[in-house]
C-alpha cells in the first residue's frame, strides 16, 4: 500500500513532468527560431559545414522531442512510467543544452566581428533565460540546460582573455547563478501551488466521501463538545423515529431511555470518550414512540486545532432482529420444542440457582420427578402424533396447577419435573406441603384425556425429594427424585414416594443388572430351561420355555428379576427375539429326532412390548419358516396386561397369528380382571390358572371356588385348562376332582436343560408308548 504522503509526492512529480512537457512546443520552437537565426546571422563567418552541422544536430534533436512530446500528451503515461519519462526528459534537456554550449566555441566569431560575438553572447543568454521559463517545475533538469549551455560560454570567454570578454565571463558566471536561483525559487513556488491544489483536491474529494457515508444505512450524528445534536443523517432520524430538524438543537439525552441503568451507561460513555477518545458497545435508543431500541454504537470524539475535542460523532445500527433470534435462540436452547416448557439445561439452571438460595436462606424446596405410566404404550399403540398431543395436555396441566414461584419442565420423554419453592423452613411441614402438591398432581394427571371422542386413562408415578443438602448439586438431587420414583414403579407404579438414602443401592443394584443384560445376549448367557405339562393320567402333553440368565459372578438369575428391567429398559426387544428364536429351533431339533416321543408344541412367554412390536407377527412367522415348523407347535403366553393395553391392536396380531396357525394362552389367569369378552372376541386356546390358586387349594376354599368357576368358563368356551405350580399329590387329585387334568409344576418336573428335558421326556412318553 502506497502511504498517503508518498501518494501525493507522486502526484506532485507527474504534475512537474506535465508543466514542462507543456511548455515544450514553445520551447522548441524558439530554440529551432533562434537557431535559424543564429546560423543567418553567423553564416558569413563561419563555415557552412559546422553550421550546417550544428544547426541539423538542433534540428534532429528537436524532431526527436516533439515526437516524446506527442507520445505523452496523448497516451499520458501510467504513474509506473514517471521515471522512464522525467529520464527522457532530464536526458533530452542536457544534449539540448550540450548544443547549445557547443555554439559559443564553434560558432564564435572572430575578434574583428565583435556585433557579432555580442549577438552569439545575447542569444546563448536569452535561451539560458527562456530555459527558466520553461524548465523550472524541476530544478535538475532547468539545471541540465543551463549548465552545459552556458559554461563553455564563460570558458571561452575566459579563454579570449580580453580586457572586454573577461569582464563578460565574470558577468555571464553571476547572470549563470543568478537564472539558477531564480530557477530553484520559481520551482519553490510551483511546488507550493501544486501543494496546496492536491490540498484542495483532497479536501473535496474527502468532503465527497463524507457526505456519502453520511447517507448511510447506519444511524449518524454529530453533537457538539456539550452533547448537543447538530446534525443527524436519515438512517439515524428513521432509526429514532424523530424528524431530522426536531432533533438538531436537542440533547444527546433526548435519544437514551430514561431509566437509571441508561443513565449509567451514558455516564459510562462520557467517561470512556474522555479518556480514550471513543467508545463502542450496545445501548439503548429512546425512540419518537418511547420504545426503547437495541443499537450497536460507537462515538468518537473530534478534536479541533488546539487538540481540545470540538466534536462527537456517533453511528448506531438496529440490533432488534438480532436480539429477536438470541432471543428465539436462546429460548429454544433452554426450552422444550413441543411442550414449551423449560428443557432439562434450564432445570438444572434453576435447581442450582434454588439449591444455594435454600442453603444461604436456611430454606426447604422440593423436587417432585413425574414419570407417566406406561405412555410408551400409548406412543406405540396410538401412534407418535397422540402420544405428542397427551404430552402437551400434562404438560397444560402441571403448570396450571403449580403455584406461581414453582417450575415445570420437561426433563425428556414422558418425564417431568416440579420444582416446590417457598416450603415451610421447618421440614416435617416442608416435606407435609411437598406430599399434598404431589398428590394434588398426581391426582390432576390422572384425570381422563380425551382421544377422538372416547376417554383414555394415564396414571403417573412421582418421586419426591426434599433439597438441600450440603455440597450436592442439581444433578444429584435430581437423581435422588429418580431414585423415589423407581420405588414407585417398582411398587407398582400411580403413587408418590419420598428418597430415603437406602434405596439409592437398590436403584443401583438395578443399574448394573441393567447394564450386564445388555452384554449378556452377546455374551451368549442365555438359555432356555422346560418345564414339562403334564396330563393327570401321566404324558407329557406340552412344555413351557423359561429363560435362564447365567450372570458372571452371579450365577442364575430368575427372571421375576431381571424380565422386569428388561422390559423397562426396552431389552426386553432382543431378549425376547432371541427366545423365540431359540425356542423355534429347538422344537425342529426335537422333531427330528429318532422316535418323536418330544414331539410337543412349546408355550413361549411374551411380553406386551415384544407383543407390540410393529413386526412381531413378521418375526414369528420367519422362524416358523426357517425352521419350517408348523404353527401350531408354538403356542404364546401373554398376560391379560397385553389385552388391556390395545384390545383391538392385540386382536389383529392374534388373528394374523392364528392364521399361521399359533396358539394362545393366557397367561396368569384369575389374577387380573378375567374378563369373559376377552375370552370370546380373541384366539384364545388355553388358560393358565395362576399358581397363587393352586397353592392354597383345600376343598373348601374361596381358591377351589376360584377353580371351579374358571373350569366352567372354559368348558363354556371350549379352551384348554393348565394348572400352573402343582407342587402335592394333594393340589394334583384336588385339581383333577375339580376337572382340570393338565398340571405344570414341581410335583412333576422342575423347569430343567434342554438334556435333561428331553431325557425326562424320553423315559415318561417313551414307556407310556411301550405300555
Ligand atoms: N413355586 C413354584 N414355582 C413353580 C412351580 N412350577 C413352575 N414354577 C415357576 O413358575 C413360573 C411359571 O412361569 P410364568 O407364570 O410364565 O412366569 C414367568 C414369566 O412370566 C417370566 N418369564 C420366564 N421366562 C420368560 C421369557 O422367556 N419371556 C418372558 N417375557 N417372560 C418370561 O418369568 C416368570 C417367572 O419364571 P420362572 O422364575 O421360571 O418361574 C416359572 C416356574 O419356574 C411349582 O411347582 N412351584
Amino acid at each position: 500500500m502506497v502511504a498517503p504522503d508518498e501518494h501525493l509526492d507522486a502526484q506532485i512529480r507527474t504534475d512537474q513532468l506535465l508543466i514542462m512537457y507543456k511548455a515544450l512546443p514553445i520551447a522548441l520552437l524558439a530554440s529551432l527560431v533562434n537557431a535559424a537565426v543564429l546560423a543567418w546571422v553567423l553564416s558569413p563567418l563561419i563555415s557552412i559545414e559546422v553550421i550546417g552541422a550544428w544547426l541539423s544536430a538542433i534540428a534532429l534533436l528537436s524532431a526527436w522531442r516533439f515526437a516524446g512530446y506527442f507520445q505523452y500528451t496523448r497516451n499520458p503515461p501510467h504513474a509506473t512510467e514517471h521515471a522512464h519519462w522525467s529520464t527522457r526528459f532530464f536526458v533530452e534537456v542536457l544534449l539540448s543544452g550540450v548544443l547549445w554550449g557547443a555554439a559559443a566555441f564553434l560558432l564564435y566569431p572572430h575578434n574583428n566581428h565583435p556585433m557579432h560575438q555580442m549577438f552569439l553572447i545575447f542569444v546563448l543568454a536569452g535561451m539560458g533565460a527562456g530555459a527558466v521559463t520553461t524548465l523550472s517545475a524541476m530544478w535538475s533538469v532547468a539545471l541540465a540546460y543551463l549548465i552545459p549551455s552556458l559554461i563553455p560560454l564563460i570558458g571561452k570567454l575566459v579563454v579570449e582573455g580580453t580586457a572586454i570578454s573577461l569582464p563578460m565571463s565574470l558577468m555571464a558566471t553571476l547572470f549563470l547563478i543568478l537564472i539558477s536561483i531564480s530557477a530553484l525559487r520559481a520551482r519553490n513556488n510551483l511546488l507550493e501551488l501544486l501543494r496546496a491544489r492536491q490540498a484542495q483536491l483532497q479536501a473535496v474529494t474527502d468532503l465527497r466521501l463524507a457526505a456519502t457515508a453520511f447517507r448511510s444505512q447506519e444511524g449518524i450524528l454529530i453533537t457538539d463538545r456539550r452533547g448537543l445534536i447538530l446534525r443527524i443523517n436519515e438512517a439515524g432520524s428513521r432509526l429514532s423515529g424523530y424528524p431530522e430538524k426536531s432533533l438538531v438543537g436537542q440533547s444527546l439525552r433526548t435519544l437514551l431511555p430514561l431509566d437509571k441503568s441508561s443513565d449509567q451507561q451514558y455516564q459510562h460513555i462520557v467517561r470512556a470518550l474522555a479518556r480514550n477518545g471513543f467508545w463502542s458497545g450496545e445501548c439503548y435508543l429512546r425512540t419518537h414512540n418511547g420504545d426503547a431500541l437495541p443499537v450497536s454504537a460507537t462515538a468518537a470524539e473530534v478534536r479541533d486545532e488546539t487538540g481540545e475535542p470540538s466534536h462527537f460523532v456517533g453511528h448506531f445500527q438496529d440490533l432488534s432482529a438480532y436480539k429477536f433470534v438470541q432471543a428465539r435462540l436462546d429460548f429454544q436452547t433452554h426450552h422444550d420444542a413441543l411442550t414449551g416448557l423449560p428443557n432439562r439445561r434450564l432445570l438444572g439452571e434453576q435447581l442450582d440457582h434454588d439449591i444455594a438460595r435454600c442453603l444461604r436462606n436456611g430454606e426447604y424446596g422440593a423436587v417432585i420427578f413425574i414419570d407417566l405410566d406406561h405412555f410408551k404404550h400409548v406412543n406405540d399403540a396410538l401412534g407418535h402424533r397422540v402420544g405428542d398431543q397427551l404430552l402437551e395436555t400434562v404438560a397444560r396441566r402441571l403448570s396450571d396447577n403449580i403455584r406461581g414461584g414453582d417450575f415445570t419442565a420437561r426433563f425428556g420423554g414422558d418425564e417431568f419435573v416440579v420444582i416446590l419453592t417457598d416450603l415451610d423452613p421447618r421440614l416435617p411441614q416442608a416435606a407435609e406441603q411437598a406430599r399434598n402438591a404431589a398428590e394434588k398432581l398426581r391426582e390432576i394427571l390422572a384425570q381422563p384425556y380425551r382421544h377422538h371422542g372416547k376417554p383414555l386413562h394415564l396414571t403417573a408415578s412421582l418421586g419426591i425429594v426434599l433439597y438441600p443438602f450440603e455440597d450436592e448439586d442439581a444433578d444429584t438431587v435430581l437423581t435422588y427424585a429418580d431414585t423415589a420414583l423407581y420405588r414407585v414403579k417398582e411398587h407398582g407404579r400411580n403413587g408418590i414416594a419420598f428418597y430415603r438414602p437406602d434405596m439409592l443401592n437398590a436403584v443401583r443394584a438395578r443399574l448394573s443388572t441393567e447394564n450386564a443384560l445388555r452384554k449378556a445376549l452377546e455374551g451368549n448367557e442365555f438359555e432356555l430351561y422346560y418345564q414339562a405339562q403334564v396330563d393327570s393320567d401321566g404324558p407329557i402333553v406340552g412344555v413351557e420355555a423359561l429363560l435362564r440368565w447365567h450372570r458372571p459372578e452371579h450365577g442364575m438369575v430368575s427372571p421375576g428379576e431381571f424380565i422386569p428391567i428388561a422390559e423397562e429398559s426396552g431389552l426386553i426387544l432382543p431378549i425376547g427375539d432371541w427366545v423365540l428364536h431359540s425356542a423355534c429351533a429347538a422344537l425342529a431339533r426335537w422333531r427330528s429326532a429318532p422316535g418323536g416321543v418330544c414331539d410337543l408344541s412349546l408355550s413361549v412367554n411374551v411380553s406386551p412390548r415384544q407383543f407390540f412390536q410393529p413386526d412381531f407377527v413378521e418375526r414369528v412367522h420367519t422362524y416358523l419358516e426357517e425352521y419350517d415348523l408348523p404353527g401350531d407347535k408354538l403356542e404364546l403366553e401373554i398376560t391379560e396386561g397385553v389385552l388391556l393395553d390395545d384390545i383391538t391392536e392385540a386382536r389383529c396380531k392374534m388373528q394374523q397369528l392364528a392364521e399361521y396357525g399359533l396358539r394362545f394362552a393366557l397367561d396368569d389367569f384369575g389374577t387380573g380382571y378375567s374378563s369373559l369378552r376377552y375370552l370370546q372376541q380373541l384366539p384364545i386356546s388355553t388358560l393358565k390358572i395362576d399358581q397363587s390358586f393352586v397353592s392354597d387349594l383345600n376343598k373348601e376354599g374361596d381358591h377351589s371356588a376360584i377353580v371351579l368357576t374358571i373350569m366352567s368358563v372354559a368348558q363354556h368356551l371350549d379352551l384348554k385348562v393348565v394348572a400352573e405350580g402343582v407342587e402335592t399329590p394333594e393340589q394334583a387329585g384336588l385339581l383333577d376332582e375339580l376337572g382340570c387334568h393338565v398340571h405344570q409344576g414341581y410335583r412333576y418336573s422342575k423347569p430343567a436343560d434342554e438334556a435333561t428335558f428331553l431325557a425326562l421326556c424320553n423315559t415318561r412318553n417313551a414307556s407310556r408308548t411301550v405300555v
